[in-house]
């Protein structure tokens, strides 16, 4: 029998593991965890919503081999990456009694993943977990790479820790019940991808993306696959972000500032934040004379294709001024020695890092941006 669906290998020495990318992977689900088992029983956290529509779907792949399941349902949103939400998991997973030799599964998008990643990372100091990732956004970026972690109100993940799954399965057929905005708002992840290392990839999204929105399963399989291939190359060379990982956080900059100025809610997913980021970025690059000046603009043109969020103008109420998102910025895990390194390009597909750029320069494109609203 053909396999239906695209192993990509993360080949991490000790934590080396598989991301499974197609459709139906949740039906088998309990044939494909049962050999990480040491007993028939898993604890599965997810949100209200993904637990409506798919847990009884998970419960009936897991029966199929005998494995039962406990399962603890929070609330969807950004705001469920917090203190209280990461205490509430792991008393729960306590008294289910977990033990180090469980699986804990995430089964959700990329707040479920995170906060339970870190959950499994913290409890009995530290347990294996399988990421079911079941948004666009955890499928291509955020279920794989091992990072995990909460929000605090002065930033974006500040509090976490690296801990890689033990296996990801990307069941594409999860992403026909997402709401239209969050298909999009996981798509700025996959054009980051184009744009940070791969022009062809960003020529085929140009071309086939629509499709994907439209809902064909193999413009998504492909480029699912395509992302996480790209990922899993990168964290395997660099698991920890000493270095070349960062390119992963292009748009993240600017990305995370928004979200902390608009307060990490529904005025900006996440994913929505990391696109309009990106469409700076290759703002600030051109003006930098990094790239040729009509770069930004075929960014800008693609995500307005897709009917995506673009500019500061699209984010409604009230931002801070330029100094305040600055400030924000200020918080940046890729802050070294008190000075902010950036992730910008040299065109579509050769992005790099570098930390020398003119506070000036930020602040212009930041006015300017804002000065459009
Ligand atoms: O995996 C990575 O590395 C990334 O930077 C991927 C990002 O898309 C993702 O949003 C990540 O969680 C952001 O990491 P952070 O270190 O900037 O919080």
């Amino acid at each position: 029998m053909t396999q239906a669906y695209r192993t990509i290998h993360v080949p991490l020495d000790g934590r080396a593991y598989d991301v499974l990318v197609g459709p139906g992977l949740l039906a088998r689900s309990g044939a494909l965890i049962a050999p990480l088992l040491r007993r028939k029983r898993v604890a599965v956290v997810t949100d209200e919503t993904v637990g409506a529509l798919h847990l009884d779907a998970l419960r009936e792949g897991l029966a199929a081999e005998g494995i039962d399941m406990t399962a603890l349902a929070l609330a969807p949103g950004e705001g469920t990456k917090c203190w209280s939400a990461l205490e509430r998991s792991t008393e729960w997973l306590l008294e289910q009694q977990i033990e180090r030799g469980d699986i804990v599964i995430a089964f959700g998008g990329g707040v479920i993943g995170d906060l339970v990643g870190f959950a499994a990372a913290i409890l009995r100091r530290g347990v294996r977990f399988v990421q079911i990732p079941t948004s666009l956004l955890a499928q291509v970026d955020s279920s794989v790479g091992g990072k995990t972690g909460i929000n605090s109100p002065k930033g974006k993940n500040l509090i976490g820790a690296f801990h890689q799954p033990s296996l990801v399965l990307a069941d594409t057929h999860m992403l026909r019940t997402l709401k239209t905005r969050d298909f999009l708002a996981g798509y700025g992840e996959v054009v980051k991808y184009g744009l940070l290392g791969d022009a062809g990839f960003f020529e085929w999204l140009e071309a086939h993306a629509p499709d994907m929105a439209a809902g064909s399963e193999e413009a998504r399989v492909h480029a699912v696959a395509r992302a996480v291939q790209m990922k899993a190359d990168i964290v395997a060379r660099d698991e920890t972000e000493q270095g070349e990982r960062a390119l992963l956080n292009l748009g993240h900059t600017f990305g995370h500032a928004l979200e902390a100025a608009t307060g990490y809610g529904d005025r900006l997913l996440h994913g929505e934040g990391v696109a309009i980021g990106c469409a700076l970025a290759f703002e600030l690059s051109a003006r930098l004379g990094l790239c040729a000046q009509e770069t930004p603009s075929r960014v800008r043109a693609h995500l307005s294709d897709m009917k995506m969020k673009v500019d500061l103008s699209d984010i409604k109420g009230d931002l801070p001024d330029a100094a305040g998102l600055m400030a924000l910025m200020a918080q940046d895990k890729k802050v070294q020695d008190g000075k902010l390194r950036f992730i910008l390009a040299r065109g579509i597909g050769s992005a790099f890092i570098t930390s020398d750029v003119p506070q000036s320069a930020v602040m212009a494109v930041l006015e300017d941006a804002l000065a459009q609203r």
